[in-house]
């Protein structure tokens, strides 16, 4: 647009990094950095020639783009500071290279149209300058501020220009006459020290008089005297000094030392009445303090001139920055309106957060530090007990605010996150990994709980090996059946509930060698489990169960339970007559149904009607104990033609009486064979 050779650009902004002691790579992004988006030159080229680290700058400065748009300033205005910030923190070098472009432009503005100049001028009073002055970068933000002024108020500038000048100077008398009293007096206390007079900036002039709706001639700090000392105590020193000569306007004394400002400067600041009489602004710093006043952040490379900037100090010097914005606020408040500043806390559904090292986290609004702890790592979540939000203990589910620096306090013997840290995140990342752990954490106690259980139910057999290798296939064919991959599954499945142990035990090992260690077993009371604990009624535990005697139920039967006068329950069978002659009060009967899993034996009766015949109740034992099973009580009839014998077992389940009740229709002479209800021994 100037007509000038396109290199002079480029070259220019080289020019105000280096002035800027910046680093090679930052001088070198300088050059190039509208290679990438002006001209043909692929990435590659420009990495071979001249290396990853100033190729990502150039992309960088590429990339972040501020916008600008008068109309919704608002909104723009906030995603360019998230833009800022998120750059800020990736690396400080790039927001650097983008206002030194920036300056330059503005250097060269009256070649470009006039419409266009005004937009870009408007533009940068409105986002580069602010953002200069976050990064303390006086300089660059004065310059700025002035000649976006010219532009856009040429007339006013130029007016403003004139008066000041005019009334500077007589300013400035005063200032000296002060300037050599202070001078006298530091030599005689033996302090050397630089004293400067600083003449506040058009801008700053035109902004304070359009505030405060006041004339020039009205601001006393037009000129102000600067004292620069080589130590801080030399700092205290001077103000004693000054406060001995003139007296201080109250209220007017500023210690940004203790308490430096969010953008890094740092000075003493203090109003006194002047030899004229009149309110006099002084500022004192040490050279350290005069070059960051300057530089802001820039200042920060030059400490570290003498060494190489090596990729770990760049690094250093990024994450130093940030954390000072953040820990040199005294009082978190600060900080706070340092963040409310940015708008950050307006950013709609995210918040910026930070870790101890000054590592900037993105989560979204809502989030608490276990969000936090799971973003930094899986196990930093798993072992985390607490966690601490600027150095003060928070609950977990403490809603973490942008500019929190959050620490997660972590415990090798933590026993991991509880299912009630599911409704304390909010990220999904968090969530799924808190599941995982609770999934395999169960998945361990169920694993235990399971195995126990089926070795508990093997303890009670002991096998040969022809049978245990029986067994084995069983097993196998057992976890095939069922898709299970391992025994290990099967013990998980058992102890999650999904199978009982005797009934896969049931399965694996076959009756025939069961039976034997059952009947053993029953001469060994106590070992088996009472009948009733077989039986699960719907919606009432805690009461009382007990089987019918009239119908005996057995496992197998269709049941119902009957809530007794005594509030205890009775178990008949569904089509029991007695059952059904109380139902009309329905609401008494309650569904029932067995648990096949309670291996039990339960008393059942029995009824033979015979034609009578000797031998006969030998005959019908005969066949009880062929069964396996045991008389408990008999009744016995006989008119010498029919007979009726009425006898008790017990039974396993209905399909082992059927079986019996098979076995007795086959006796001779027996006419009928029926189930009968449970008698009491004769
Ligand atoms: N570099 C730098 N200087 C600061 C900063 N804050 C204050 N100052 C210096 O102190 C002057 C007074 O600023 P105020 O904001 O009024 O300070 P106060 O706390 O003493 O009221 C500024 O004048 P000015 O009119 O705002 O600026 P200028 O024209 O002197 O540059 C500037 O010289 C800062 O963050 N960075």
């Amino acid at each position: 647009m100037s007509g000038e050779p396109f290199i002079v650009h480029p070259l220019a902004v080289a020019h105000i990094c280096a002035d800027l002691k910046m680093d090679d790579a930052t001088i070198c992004a300088a050059l190039l950095h509208d290679v990438l988006e002006d001209s043909s030159v692929a990435r590659e080229e420009l990495v071979s020639l001249f290396g990853e680290e100033v190729v990502q700058l150039v992309e960088g400065i590429t990339k972040l783009k501020l916008d600008f748009n008068p109309a919704s300033r608002e909104e723009v205005q906030i995603e360019n500071y998230r833009r800022f910030f998120i750059a800020v923190a990736r690396d400080i070098r790039v927001v650097i290279l983008k206002l030194a472009d920036r300056l330059h432009n503005m250097r060269t503005l009256k070649y470009q149209y006039r419409d266009k100049k005004e937009e870009i001028a408007r533009e940068t009073l409105e986002i580069y300058a602010p953002l200069a002055h976050r990064l303390g970068m006086a300089a660059i933000q004065v310059e700025l501020e002035n000649l976006s002024l010219f532009f856009l108020e040429p007339e006013t500038y130029l007016n403003l220009q004139r008066k000041v000048e005019r009334i500077k100077k007589e300013r400035e008398q005063q200032i000296k006459v002060a300037e050599e009293i202070l001078r006298e007096r530091l030599r005689a206390a033996g302090i050397s020290a630089e004293i400067q007079s600083r003449f506040k900036h058009i801008y700053s002039i035109y902004r304070k008089i359009s505030r405060q709706n006041v004339r020039v001639e009205e601001l006393h700090d037009l000129v102000a005297m600067r004292v620069i000392t080589n130590a801080v105590s030399e700092c205290y020193a001077v103000l004693g000094i000054v406060h001995e000569l003139w007296s201080p306007v109250e209220g007017r004394f500023k210690d940004y030392i203790a308490v430096p400002k969010s953008n890094m400067y740092q000075s003493l600041h203090t109003t006194v009445i002047g030899p004229a009489g009149k309110p006099m602004e002084i500022q004192i710093r040490t050279w350290d303090m005069h070059r960051t006043a300057e530089y802001g952040i820039a200042a920060h490379w030059k400490y570290k001139e003498g060494k190489k900037l090596g990729e770990k100090d760049v690094f250093d010097e990024r994450i130093n920055w940030l954390r000072q914005i953040l820990e040199w606020q005294q009082d978190l408040k600060s900080t706070r309106e340092f963040m409310d500043d940015l708008k950050i806390s307006l950013f709609d559904d995210e918040v910026y957060v930070f870790t101890p090292k000054g590592d900037l986290k993105k989560l979204p609004r809502g989030s608490t530090p276990i969000d936090f702890a799971y973003l930094i790592h899986t196990e930093v979540g798993n072992s985390c007990i607490g966690a601490k939000v600027n150095n003060k203990i928070v609950p977990l589910d403490y809603q973490l605010r942008s500019g929190d620096i959050v620490e997660i306090l972590t415990s090798r013997s933590s026993s991991g996150p509880s299912p009630d840290w599911l409704s304390m995140c909010k990220t999904p990342g968090a969530r799924n990994r808190i599941r995982a752990f609770l999934r395999k954490k169960n998945r361990e106690i169920n694993l235990k709980k399971g195995k126990k259980a089926f070795d508990k139910e093997m303890s009670k057999y002991t096998l040969s090996p022809a049978q245990e290798s029986l067994v084995s296939a069983n097993l196998k064919k057992f976890l095939e059946d069922n898709s299970l991959k391992t025994l290990e599954d099967l013990y998980i499945a058992i102890g999650e509930g999904r199978y009982s142990a005797r009934r896969v035990i049931n399965r694996i090992i076959p009756y025939s060698i069961r039976k034997h260690f059952l009947d053993r077993r029953k001469s060994s009371p106590g070992i088996f489990r009472r009948g009733e604990e077989a039986v699960i009624i719907q919606g009432a535990s805690g009461l009382e169960v007990k089987l019918a005697r009239c119908c005996a139920p057995l496992p197998g039967d269709p049941i119902c339970g009957f809530v007794t006068r005594g509030k205890g329950i009775t178990v008949h069978r569904g089509n029991c007559p007695n059952l059904r002659r109380n139902s009309f009060s329905k609401d008494r009967v309650l569904e029932a149904e067995w648990d096949r899993s309670v291996e039990a034996l339960f008393p059942v009766g029995v009824v033979v009607e015979a034609v009578d015949r000797p031998k006969l109740l030998a005959d019908v034992s005969g066949v009880v104990s062929n069964c396996q099973l045991e008389i408990k009580a008999v009744k016995a009839h006989s008119s010498g033609v029919e007979a009726r014998i009425h006898f008790v077992v017990e039974v396993h389940d209905r399909e082992e009486l059927l079986r019996l009740l098979g076995a007795l229709k086959e006796v001779k002479s027996v006419k009928v064979v029926r189930r009968g209800g449970v008698i009491s021994a004769k």
